[in-house]
């Protein structure tokens, strides 16, 4: 290689050499990475600059959301970037990483066959693994009573309609662990609500007392709206017995339910020493929750609790490591341990959208297109190349209505106003990220209304909760709006999972402007209205999993503005991640 190293590029580890540097010039490593694995080789007196390649590849996996790095994989997922490098011979390379003192104890790495793991993420995906054979390992819960079971699935999943998710229903009943998958609107919580009910009765019928039901989901927007949505179904779907049967419940986040400890965000109250109460738990979104999570979550429930693990599997994952959801599809059922319990039919859009999600979904590039087309009333495509004008007419409608409501003191009307549209980026900055629209949003409000916004905190500001804070009770990803009082001084409005609260702007730290919002920020939470900004085809976040989720945030309809090359490029990518909880549930 003959690049000479920019000394003021920060991505460039200066002192690097050999491998470790070529690999950092051709931009596949960061210097973070070299620098991690120059540490702990000279720390352990490892001299073979493979296995510091090694080391280096994994904590550049492990930044990018996977548990571990592959070795046998890695040079192709590496792709073109990696094409001139001087790559290990395969088998070298597993043996030289195998006889290394970084796997001799305490190590810091673990190696299991090909993939090499930080020793964290090897114990954690251990325990997930011998938590859930633990559980599929017990007798099959007891149906008390057969007839009743059966009956209850034909009240509650009555005619055809109803048949995926009776089926659904009743393999969840004869086990302990369940994995409920399926797109929006393809009936999760109706299920949910109604197997409570099967349960409860079951309970009854043994002479037990009301069974104990945690609801919880990772954030506290998506537990607010489990916990809406089960009642709803609870209202409309089930008789006063049932709604009897099952008692009083409140959703919560998975954090507030294992137990916050005040100086440890990895570390709860409720562990395998002091398990939680609850007879049934379910978990709403799981394909947010983290493999660190989910580890911290199956040494707290009990053995013979229920788990419930609802979501899509087919949405991006968690912000941290892990693939957690779509490990347990496929290896729960690969290794008998459970049954699945898939949904694929949608009831909620029976129009465009769902055609969308599931053209997205299954990588069919040109019906996508089609649908994006076709012009119905929900699904919009907007290709000019400067879709500035369109946005302007799509988008600042909803941001003076907000503004406006928030100008006559009404926080109800400028917080329905801010529920009803969201305009997602798939990056927070650059010419298509969040920062940059927000403030263009605020330049069309400006040019509209000759009012210049100095100030941060203006009247209409809508606002994210980007970080949980207990003294005030709100929590990441909860939404606001800066309202003017009677009185002339401004109020944060914040719909909160303990209700409506309203604070003073300057009591509010971890606040951003929400005219536009990451599609990572978006999981767990939906709008009537969604317009989706595709990145440029040179982004690195566009994926199927992506552009997936970005669609399915919406109730009603949904406006993608890009290119066709954007939505090609972005069906053919994969966000994969590098886990080894599915293989090692699937063995047997
Ligand atoms: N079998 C069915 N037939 C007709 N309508 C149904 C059926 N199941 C559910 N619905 C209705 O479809 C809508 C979506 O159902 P539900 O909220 O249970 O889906 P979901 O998978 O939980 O959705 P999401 O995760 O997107 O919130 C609801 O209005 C529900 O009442």
């Amino acid at each position: 290689m003959t690049t000479t190293a920019d000394e003021f590029d920060a991505s460039l580890a200066l002192t690097a050499a050999g491998r470790l540097r070529d690999f950092n010039q051709a931009g596949v490593l960061v210097a973070a990475d070299v620098h991690v694995a120059t540490r702990l080789t000279s720390m352990l007196g490892e001299g073979d600059e493979s296995v510091a390649l090694a080391c280096a590849l994994l904590v550049r996996a492990v930044r990018a959301g996977s548990v571990c790095l592959d070795l046998t994989e890695v040079r192709e997922e590496v792709g073109p970037d990696g094409t001139d490098l001087d790559w290990p011979d395969p088998g070298e390379w597993l043996a030289a990483v195998a006889a290394s003192p970084l796997l001799a104890a305490p190590q810091p790495l673990r190696l299991e066959g090909s993939r090499l793991y930080f020793d964290r993420y090897w114990r954690e995906e251990e325990q997930v693994e011998q938590d859930l054979r633990r559980r599929s390992a017990q007798p099959a819960p007891v149906i008390a009573d057969e007839d009743a079971l059966q009956a209850g699935l034909s009240r509650l999943f009555p005619g055809t309609s109803y048949d995926e998710q009776r089926i659904a229903a009743q393999t969840a009943a004869r086990q302990w662990t369940t994995v409920l998958t399926g797109g929006p609107g393809t009936g999760k919580t109706t299920t949910v609500a109604a197997l409570l009910a099967l349960l409860a009765e079951q309970a009854e019928k043994a002479g037990q007392r009301r069974p104990w039901i945690a609801l919880t989901a990772p954030t506290g927007k998506a537990a607010a709206r489990l916990e809406e949505a089960v009642r709803d179904e609870m209202r409309h779907r089930l008789s006063d017995a049932d709604i009897a049967r099952l008692g009083n419940f409140h959703a919560r986040t998975l954090h507030m339910l294992l137990g916050r400890h005040p100086d440890s965000s990895t570390r709860f109250r409720h562990n395998r020493g002091n398990r939680l109460p609850h007879d049934i738990v379910v978990v709403d979104e799981t394909s947010m929750v983290s493999l660190t999570m989910m580890a911290r979550l199956l040494e707290a429930v009990r053995p013979d609790a229920r788990l419930v693990l609802v979501g899509d599997p087919d949405q991006l994952a968690s912000i941290e490591a892990g693939a957690v959801l779509a490990d347990l599809v496929e290896g729960l059922v690969a290794g008998g341990h459970a049954k699945a319990a898939e949904l694929r039919t949608s009831h909620r859009f029976g129009s465009e959208i769902g055609e969308l999600a599931l053209a997205v979904r299954e990588n069919r590039p040109d019906d996508v297109l089609a649908v994006l087309r076709r012009g119905g009333d929900r699904v919009t495509f907007i290709e000019d190349e400067d879709p500035r004008e369109a946005l302007r007419s799509a988008l600042l409608p909803d941001a003076l209505a907000i503004r406006e409501a928030a100008e006559a003191g009404n926080a109800d009307a400028a917080l329905a106003a801010l529920q009803r549209h969201r305009l997602l980026c798939a990056h927070r900055d650059g010419p298509w990220g969040v920062t940059y629209w927000n403030r263009t949003v605020e330049r069309w409000i400006t040019e509209e209304t000759e009012d210049p916004l100095w100030d941060t905190w203006y009247v209409g500001r809508p606002i994210l909760v980007t970080a949980n804070d207990y003294g005030l009770g709100i929590y990441n990803g909860e939404l606001g709006v800066t309202v003017r009082r009677s009185d002339g001084s401004l109020r944060v409005y914040i719909d909160s999972t303990r209700g409506r609260l309203d604070f003073a702007p300057g009591r509010l730290g971890n606040v951003e402007t929400l005219h536009a919002m990451t599609i990572h920020k978006a999981q767990g939470s939906q709008a009537a209205e969604v317009t989706v900004l595709l990145p440029g085809e040179d982004s690195r976040l566009l994926t199927r999993e992506l552009f997936y989720t970005a669609v399915t945030r919406s109730q009603d309809q949904v406006r993608i503005v890009g290119a066709e090359a954007a939505v090609r490029l972005a069906l053919d990518h994969r966000a994969l991640r590098a886990t080894g909880l599915r293989q090692r549930l699937a063995h047997h």
